[in-house]
């Protein structure tokens, strides 16, 4: 049986993929690595389906027994350090999880000789700053990234790029646009503004919702859209090569909260928070996903109205 290795199946896009290989690819075996402090509840209900694997990416020891026991037909390269705002407080943490990891991740596959294929989750922060005549944008822009973050992504991208001139390994490189959807990470905006509304309309907390930057611009794209798009990229991507995902429509994060706010009954009073400023905030995020489309035949399928439902759902469920 083939053989699809996910790393980061623990988190957000993780579970979520493992979900979907599970009930769509049936004669897939599905391995994850997690590390001891990893949290297991998003995949505690398919845990006697999946098989586990202790690994620390950071250490290029344990990486190659993990891929040595493994040898995977298929890996899905999605465990980073992914909060924007953590890469300005611990960026050397974010460059050697992210680069580093995937370093040994690359070096643990040329060592045993694997002829796999592995998705690299690269991020639409590497194109950063972009100018009002450059979106929607395509794979061909400039990368100017504006957090350490981005850049950690653009040498993960650039990585991928090299291994497979170097040496041809099989590197299909996506630079995912926002993403979001139930188990979104409570720090991330959508979640955390889902999440604030769960707790008022209980009465947890005052009705009063902290905000950053509502002024940003993002395309954001369903978690379950999303994972489907990671096999195909597998399946039918071109080795080598770099492809959006993403919706092709931009919001502010204040139309996003609006949104959200429409969902509710509470009244409630948005109050901006000047911790959640940024040093520097990428100010539009608006993809092109031809390339990808005219490649696999893949289009985002769920109304961004429902993956907001979900996720206020998810939260209303919890708190
Ligand atoms: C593609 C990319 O997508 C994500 O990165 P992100 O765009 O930084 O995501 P976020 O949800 O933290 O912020 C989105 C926007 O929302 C603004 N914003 C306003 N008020 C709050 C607020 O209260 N909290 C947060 N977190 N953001 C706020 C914030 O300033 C920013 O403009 C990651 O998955 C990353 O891994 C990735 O690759």
């Amino acid at each position: 049986m083939p053989k699809a290795l996910i790393t980061g199946i623990t988190g957000f896009a993780g579970s979520h993929l493992a979900e979907w290989l599970l009930a769509n690819k049936k004669d897939m075996e599905v391995y994850g690595t997690y590390r001891l402090r990893s949290r297991m509840d998003h995949i505690k209900h398919i845990q006697d389906d999946i098989h586990m694997v202790e690994c620390e990416l950071k250490d290029p020891r344990s990486v190659d027994e993990m891929i040595k026991a493994v040898k995977p037909d298929y890996i899905f390269h999605l465990a980073a350090q992914s909060f924007v705002p953590t890469s300005w407080n611990a960026p050397a943490e974010t460059l050697i999880v992210n680069q580093i990891g995937q370093v040994n991740l690359f070096e643990a596959i040329l060592k045993h000789q694997l002829d796999c294929t592995v998705q690299i989750a690269c991020s639409s922060e590497e194109y950063g700053q972009v100018y009002a005549h450059e979106v929607p944008i395509k794979e061909d822009n400039p990368l100017r990234p504006l957090s350490p973050y981005a850049v950690s992504k653009v040498g993960q991208d650039y990585l991928g790029y090299q291994y497979y001139q170097s040496y041809g390994l099989k590197t299909i490189r996506t630079r995912t646009f926002n993403h979001t959807g139930p188990r979104r990470g409570e720090a991330f905006v959508t979640s955390n503004f889902a999440k604030q509304i769960a707790e008022i309309e209980k009465g947890i907390k005052p009705p009063v919702l902290y905000v950053g930057n509502l002024q940003a611009k993002r395309d954001f794209t369903d978690v379950r859209d999303v994972v489907r798009a990671y096999w195909l990229a597998v399946e039918k991507g071109v080795p080598g090569e770099v492809y959006n995902i993403a919706s092709g429509v931009t919001y502010t994060i204040e139309e996003m909260l609006n949104k959200l706010l429409s969902l509710s009954q509470a009244a409630i009073t948005i109050t901006p928070d000047p911790s959640r400023m940024r040093p520097s905030d990428v100010e539009i995020l608006l993809g092109n996903y031809d390339k990808f489309h005219q490649q696999t035949g893949w289009k985002p399928e769920i109304p961004f109205e429902q993956t907001l439902k979900d996720l206020l759902d998810y939260w209303r469920a919890r708190v």
